[in-house]
């Protein structure tokens, strides 16, 4: 089965040093994929990498049948600073993105298009007015407009909303959510907020610490696709899913590699669905593509 994007055995070195190392990750197109893991273990590297703006120092990324070569509008990066050009307004920054895209269109075709994601990020009226009149997060908003504006194939946001005060974070994530269920995006980010993680993912990416870190482990989010802010953690699961990523970040980030020994197979991550009950025995012949864990299950798959 060919997958939307397909990370095959990167790794990245500076110097002697190896970041991490064997990095397989496979995402479906419309995948919401979070990447949760201690500073310095690479997280950023990855995402550069993906954004075609890093290579790795091994292996190669798959995005819809092509190696990823270099930087693409197929592939568009939120940051957690928003870098806007300064002196351009909010419509003159998304436009700018637009034109970039659609060389051939007139100024109307683009400031029509690009009103329209402006719109949708709910920046409606703040068109003519320059970063500096903005608050954080409607800056942010701009970057997310004009990320959006260009309709790529994957968005890749790096701590997207974590120099936002709780407020404006929980509006901005809502509407990502929203937006990216609406035009099935396909999604990779970097967050250290569990929860963020939880309310956002369909999956979750644990990794251990660096240098040389390893995907441990994929989270399958056992939450309903359709959830809801103000209730999703009274969800039977969610606070199985959410102890075993944060036992995860405290203790078996640091100790994973060591307990896994020769049966960590980076090709074959552990997927886990923390709090469903044990599965019915399996019949020898595929017994050894199971694995148990404390917190839940863990189905081996290449995916
Ligand atoms: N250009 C570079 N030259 C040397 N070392 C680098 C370079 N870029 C990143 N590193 C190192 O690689 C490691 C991983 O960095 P990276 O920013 O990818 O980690 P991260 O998991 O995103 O961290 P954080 O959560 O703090 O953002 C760090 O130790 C960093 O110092």
């Amino acid at each position: 089965m060919s997958h939307f994007i397909a990370i095959e055995g990167i790794s990245r070195r500076f110097g002697a040093t190896a970041i991490f190392e064997n990095l397989w990750l496979a995402m479906a197109r419309g995948e919401f994929v979070c990447v949760i893991g201690h500073s310095g273990c690479g997280k950023t590297t990855i995402l550069n990498i993906l954004a075609g703006l890093d290579a790795p120092s091994e292996g190669t990324v798959i995005v819809d049948n092509k190696a990823i070569d270099g930087p693409s509008l197929d592939r568009a990066v939120i940051f957690q600073g928003h870098s806007l050009l300064p002196w351009r307004t909010v419509l003159g920054n998304v436009a700018y993105a637009v034109s970039s895209r659609h060389r051939g269109w007139s100024r109307g075709e683009v400031n029509a298009h690009a009103q329209k994601f402006i719109d949708l990020v709910g920046l409606t009226g703040a068109e003519h007015k320059r970063p500096s009149e903005l608050s954080g997060g409607m800056k942010q908003r701009v970057g997310i407009a004009r990320a959006l504006s260009i309709e790529p194939k994957i968005m890749l946001m790096d701590e997207p909303f974590s120099a936002l005060d709780a407020l404006t974070r929980g509006t901005l994530q809502d509407e990502v959510r929203r937006i990216c269920t609406d035009t099935g995006q396909t999604v990779f980010m970097i967050t250290h907020d569990v929860d963020e993680a939880i309310y956002l993912a369909d999956k979750v990416v644990l990794m251990t610490n660096g240098p040389g870190a390893v995907l441990a482990e994929i989270v399958d989010n056992p939450l309903p696709k359709a959830r809801a802010r103000h209730d999703f953690h009274k969800h039977p699961l969610y606070y199985a899913v959410r102890n075993h990523i944060l036992d995860f970040l405290v203790e078996r980030s640091r100790t994973f590699r060591a307990q896994a020994g020769a049966s960590y197979d980076p090709r074959r991550v552990p997927h886990i669905t923390p709090g469903l009950p044990e599965p019915a025995p399996v019949p020898d012949a595929v017994q050894h593509d199971v694995v148990h864990r404390r917190a839940g299950t863990a189905t081996n798959h290449s995916s």
